[in-house]
């Protein structure tokens, strides 16, 4: 038997760093930078006024109530650059370039709000309100690093210091490929001992979260010749194929039987539950990794082989999701010899197991946002015992 971090080390072998690609900031979105992007200006750019007031010497304006002649107007925008001359202020917008001279802003609200003579009743302490040169970011120096993922706050920054076009990783392509005679269309009419087909839209939403572009195969039934067509029809455009069913140990395992004596996929059991029977090689050079049908076995394997697989091919700094230490609500027993993920919902401090094992329960999967990991040497633990659980999407929300 295979452990978890074996069977992790042998998926994420599969895949090579993927290339870079440059694209607009319009479409970098959730993409991973490939390399450090260098701020081209400093932020701020220039000294600036951080209220909207009058630009003045401490020296005139310490003694408070004192009217003083306003000599200059400084929008937000201006691009000349009059110093103040001692004696004198000038009114001056949030954002607009300090004066020379000034090192203080009275915001208008302590004066009686004058253009030609302004009237300061008060004086903030020296050096209040200003915004110096360089102070969030030097010019030239790191503004983002290689592996960081391109949210808000960083499409933000990028733009800020001149950024129009940014080196990422190129999303990998991943292949999803449901097996099973007894699966049906989701719309279609059911007969007895048929269900819906559910792990492509699962694997393929799990895909895209994890940075990939998915491409969904129609699900295909225990029957290896149809299997083989679907899967070379298309594998050589794909840097991974995900297959889902047809793993264990029974008399139809389409995939098992189809790629055995073909590439290097190895089939293993990995000690974890759930999760058990996995697959993983090349087919045709291609990186095939095959996940157990059951569908909360499919989204669990991926989670813990496919999606940090995926995200170190991207480069991302933190390729694993959040491992949090939490506190039970609730007592729980897990088989010797096996890691469990069981599913779980975290608030912030205790976590409270979310159903019970089985790996066909996806109603409570979608209920959860944690995985509670139980160690292999664990078989029973106490409420009020702490355990780490991994933020799933949706944690904390
Ligand atoms: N004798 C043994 N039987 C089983 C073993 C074993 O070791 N010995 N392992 C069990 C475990 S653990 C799992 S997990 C499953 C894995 O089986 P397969 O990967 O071969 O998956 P299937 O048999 O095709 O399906 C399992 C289960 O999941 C449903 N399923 C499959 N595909 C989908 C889909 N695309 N959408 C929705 N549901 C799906 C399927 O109907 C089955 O109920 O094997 C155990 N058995
Ligand atoms: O190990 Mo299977 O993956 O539970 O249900």
């Amino acid at each position: 038997m295979r452990t978890v971090e074996e069977h992790r080390a042998a998926v994420a072998a599969l895949l090579s760093p993927l290339p870079e690609e440059e694209v607009p900031l319009g479409a970098a979105h959730g993409r991973v930078l490939a390399r450090d992007v260098t701020a081209a200006v400093a932020l701020p750019g220039f000294d600036n006024s951080a209220m909207d007031g009058y630009a003045a010497r401490w020296a005139d304006v310490r003694a408070a109530p004192v009217p003083l002649p306003v000599v200059e107007d400084i929008p937000a925008g201006r691009t000349d650059v009059v110093p103040l001359a001692p004696g004198t202020v000038h009114r001056i917008m949030t954002g607009a370039p300090l004066p020379p001279g000034a090192d203080v802003v009275v915001p208008v609200e302590l004066t009686d709000g004058g253009t030609d003579v302004v009237e300061i009743r008060e004086a903030p302490p020296p050096g209040s309100h200003l915004r110096m040169a360089g102070e969030d970011i030097a010019r030239g120096a790191v503004a983002l690093q290689a592996g960081s993922p391109l949210g808000a706050a960083q499409l933000g920054l990028a733009a800020a210091v001149g950024v129009g076009a940014v080196p990422v990783r190129r999303r990998p392509r991943v292949l999803v490929l449901s097996t099973g005679s007894e699966l049906v269309a989701p719309g279609q009419p059911l007969l007895p001992g048929q269900i819906y087909e559910s792990n492509s839209r699962l694997l393929v939403a799990a895909v895209e979260d994890a940075g990939g572009e998915a491409r969904r195969l129609h699900f295909v039934p225990d029957d290896v010749d149809q299997f083989l067509a679907t899967v070379r029809a298309e594998l050589a455009s794909a840097d991974l194929l995900v297959t889902s069913g047809g793993v264990s140990a029974g008399a139809y395992e389409v995939v098992k039987d189809a790629f055995r004596g073909l590439g290097t996929v190895e089939f293993v059991k990995v000690s974890m539950q759930p999760g058990g029977p996995q697959g993983a090689g090349t087919v045709d050079g291609v990186p095939v990794v095959t996940l157990p049908g059951n569908p909360v076995s499919a989204f669990v394997s991926f989670e813990v082989f496919v999606r940090p697989a995926l995200r170190r091919a991207l480069g991302h700094l933190s390729p694993d999701r959040l491992r949090v230490p939490a506190r039970l609500t609730g007592p729980l027993r897990s088989p010797a010899g096996r890691r469990q993920f069981l599913r779980g919902r975290y608030d912030g401090g205790t976590v409270s197991q979310v159903g019970g094992p089985g790996s066909h329960l996806v109603a409570h999967l979608a209920r959860a946002n944690c995985l509670v990991v139980v160690p292999e040497d664990v078989t029973d633990l106490p409420a009020g015992a702490d355990v780490d659980v991994l933020l799933i999407e949706g944690a904390l929300q």
